[in-house]
């Protein structure tokens, strides 16, 4: 949370809920506020009129200050945690190949949404997804602009080595280290100060193991790990070990795993989750998709309810698919089914 949201987005009502004990705040410096509890704080100092100020020497500037000062430092004493405090992710429209302006001005993305990124080869899904991962602010060939909350994200984010901010999952997944998968996931959450280390990685492996469709273990070599098995390790590492708030995904179809799966594992992390794809299941679990065409986001769709039913269909279509698979990969024969 930060200092503005607390003077000037919340009301009193949710800034009581949020942090009890601003109401010994209010009581210590005599601040009538029960009849103001949809008003910002902000808001309620300004409701007081000059005479009021001078009458009771109000100084709103040290209120405010002190408001924050006393939240945050009840806040550290308590232990509340704040959690990542990315909200919302928006993208200002830019120009296409050619030019013309986007067809949209600027959409916004919460977390827990998922957004699909649909449109022909070389149409500029990887820019897009390029445009997000640098948080570009008018500065790369699409003239894009990203905001987190709202505002023109930290310095911090855009160049640091570490980038916290997004996690990418790249169509190329090449291990080139001599690594098991255990001691591949030590050092990832050793490099993220994990305390339950074996923990963390019995769950990953797990999860990995739920997506993919053959099995590993522990001791399985990263570099003789199929496309399919170290999508499935990225996914889940991804999802359990990383705390970027934001996941790009640039084309999941041909990775052999449960697709489905690794979204439900990505989204119920809480993660505004981007992906690129031509696959029809995947761009209708998403809730809109933006539709790319030379360069641009051409439009925004939401998935209708028509399109939600035919997501059923498709379900079904690729889980008897996803059977016939595993059929044939243990050398039986495949049956008629319909
Ligand atoms: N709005 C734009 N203005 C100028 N150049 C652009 C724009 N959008 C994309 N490009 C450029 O067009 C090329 C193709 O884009 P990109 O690689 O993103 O396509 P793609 O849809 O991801 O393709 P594929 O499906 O093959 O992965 C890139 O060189 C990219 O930088």
């Amino acid at each position: 949370m930060n200092n503005k949201d607390i003077l000037n987005k919340l009301t009193i009502r949710e800034l009581e809920e949020k942090y009890p004990f601003v109401i010994n705040y209010f009581i210590e410096n005599k601040l009538d506020i029960d009849n103001f509890k949809e008003y910002t704080f902000t808001e309620y100092l300004n409701h007081f009129s000059e005479e009021d100020i001078e009458d009771w020497a109000i100084d709103k500037e040290k209120l405010m200050e002190g408001l924050i000062e006393y939240i945050t430092q009840m806040a550290a004493f308590l232990g509340i945690k704040e959690e990542s405090g990315i909200e919302s992710l928006t993208i200002i429209a830019g120009t296409d190949k050619s030019g013309n302006k986007e067809g949209f001005k600027e959409i916004t993305i919460n977390r827990s949404e998922i957004i699909s990124i649909v449109g022909p080869t070389g149409s500029g899904k990887s820019r897009l997804l390029a445009d997000i991962e640098w948080a570009a602010q008018g500065d790369t060939p699409t003239g894009r602009s990203i905001l987190i909350n709202g505002e023109v994200p930290d310095k911090k984010w855009r160049f640091s080595s570490n980038n916290k901010l997004v996690a990418q999952l790249s169509q190329n997944m090449n291990f080139v280290m001599d690594l098991t998968v255990r001691e591949f996931l030590e050092l990832h959450a050793a490099s993220r100060l994990v305390e339950d280390v074996e923990g963390v990685i019995e769950k990953i492996i797990e999860a990995s193991n739920n997506l993919a469709g053959e099995k590993f273990d522990l001791n399985t070599p990263i570099t003789s790990l199929s496309g399919g098995q170290s999508r499935a390790l990225m996914i889940a590492d991804t999802a359990i070990l990383s705390s970027s708030p934001i996941v790009l995904i640039d084309e999941i179809e041909n990775a052999g795993i449960d697709r489905k799966k690794a979204l439900e594992l990505l989204v119920s992390k809480e993660k505004i989750v981007l992906m690129a794809t031509h696959d029809p299941t995947l761009a209708l679990i998403a809730d809109k998709r933006m539709v790319i065409k030379n360069g641009g986001i051409s439009k925004v769709l939401e998935t209708n309810e028509e399109e939600k039913e035919l997501l059923i269909e498709l379900e079904k279509i690729d889980n008897l698919v996803q059977g016939m698979r595993n059929s044939l990969r243990a050398g039986e024969t495949l049956r008629k089914t319909f």
